[in-house]
């Protein structure tokens, strides 16, 4: 095997992949991944395991019982399966003399500052220790509000927590394809993507079946926050033969998204990965040129509507006069306090509020544009 550089990388498997498409485990197909997985570590990369299967493995482990379709019955085969699904790994690991560390997220764990930094402390202690990291959704306890939903968002999330090189989304199909070849025989894959935008995402469907969870559109989703951050992400057949190994020694395979230039400092991926937004800003053309041409911070004078409440520190989303979406960034005023502020001069604040917390409304360090 050749690897030019040793990379950190996610590798998210989907129940699509880790059931073959039947109502069981296919740990005949995970021994195989297991083992590419492995070769990659002893060469020297970093692995982090996101699994699906929690519920799917529940289910066989359960003997298919029949159940209801609610929150609870859902929760109740996650927190049966995914003691199984871990067991299943660690003994597979086990086989190639490797660890895993069980990470159960939820958008909470990650949407705090002080928590989001707990984890990635977590992931770098087991990396550190050469430990396999296998992440999943805590869907145990995990209400819809506190939930990332689906496992391709969450893989995106752990890609940027870890400072990962790659994230791989292994699937069912052998990558995006035009449209959703389940119906349209006719699709063609799309081997390289520079640039997501809503063309991209008007041929990216949902799942095909009941057992996936968001299909292509959560991995569009998933590929742009990562691709962003400065991660490559690569959207391909988990059945592939040796798919991990292709993909890690840069071989074409799937569909590639290519990472912008240069990646974002650890406080700014936080802002992207992070709480989703409680607000917007809708600011002139003069402010939107000066964050994303200059770089610069964002000016009350720059600000022409303010929507939602929110708090200091809270996230905000950032839209021009057409409501498109330009960037993230946290809020240093409150909105009750921004709405005062809105098209007036920095020097004015004291006088308007009484008090100031400084001359920005979103600092530049706190801001992202994307
Ligand atoms: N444009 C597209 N290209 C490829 N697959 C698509 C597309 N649109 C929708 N899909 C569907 O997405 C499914 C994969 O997602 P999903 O079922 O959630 O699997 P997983 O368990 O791997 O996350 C495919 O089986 C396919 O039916
Ligand atoms: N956390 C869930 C899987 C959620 C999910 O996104 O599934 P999938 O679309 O198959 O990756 C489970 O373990 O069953």
């Amino acid at each position: 095997m050749q690897h030019s550089f040793k990379k950190r990388v996610v590798v998210k498997l989907g129940t699509s992949v880790l059931t073959s498409g039947s109502p069981r485990l296919d740990r005949a197909h995970m021994v195989e991944l297991v083992r590419q997985m492995a070769r990659l570590h002893r060469a020297g990369h970093e692995i982090i395991l996101v699994t699906s299967g929690a519920i799917a493995a529940g289910r066989e482990h359960l003997g298919f019982p029949e159940l209801s379709d609610s929150v609870a019955s859902k929760q109740m085969l996650a927190a049966v399966g995914q003691s199984q699904l871990i067991q299943a790994w660690e003994q597979l690991f086990n086989l190639y003399g490797l660890h895993v560390g069980q990470m159960l997220l939820t958008r909470a764990d990650l949407d705090d500052r002080e928590r989001y930094l707990n984890a990635r402390d977590t992931m770098q202690a087991l990396l550190d220790n050469r430990i396999i990291p296998v992440i999943n959704e805590n869907d145990a306890v995990a209400t819809i509000e506190i939930k990332v939903g689906d496992n391709d968002n969450l893989s995106a999330l752990a890609a940027l927590l870890a400072q990962a090189d790659l994230l791989l989304l292994l699937t069912d199909q052998q990558g995006l394809f035009s449209a959703d070849p389940r119906n349209n025989p006719d699709a063609k894959l799309i081997e390289q993507v520079d640039l997501i935008d809503d063309d991209l995402r008007a041929l990216a469907g949902g799942s095909g079946t009941n057992l996936g969870t968001g299909g292509m559109a959560t991995k569009l989703q998933a590929a742009d926050v990562a691709m962003r951050a400065g991660v490559e992400v690569v959207i391909a057949a988990g059945h592939a033969d040796g798919v991990i190994e292709q993909i890690c020694t840069g071989n074409a395979i799937g569909t590639r998204f290519n990472a912008a230039a240069s990646g974002l400092d650890e406080r700014k991926r936080w802002i992207l990965a992070g709480p989703p937004p409680s607000g917007q800003l809708r600011l002139d053309d003069g402010a939107v040129n000066a964050l994303c041409g200059k770089g610069s911070s964002l000016l009350p004078k720059g600000v022409t509507a303010v929507l939602g409440q929110f708090k200091r520190g809270d996230a905000l989303q950032l839209q021009d006069q057409q409501g498109r979406v330009i960037g993230r960034g946290i809020a240093r005023y409150h909105s009750d306090e921004m709405i005062k502020l809105q098209g007036q001069h920095s020097r004015d604040i004291e006088t308007i509020l009484g008090f100031s917390y400084g001359p920005v409304v979103i600092h530049r360090n706190d801001l992202v544009v994307l």
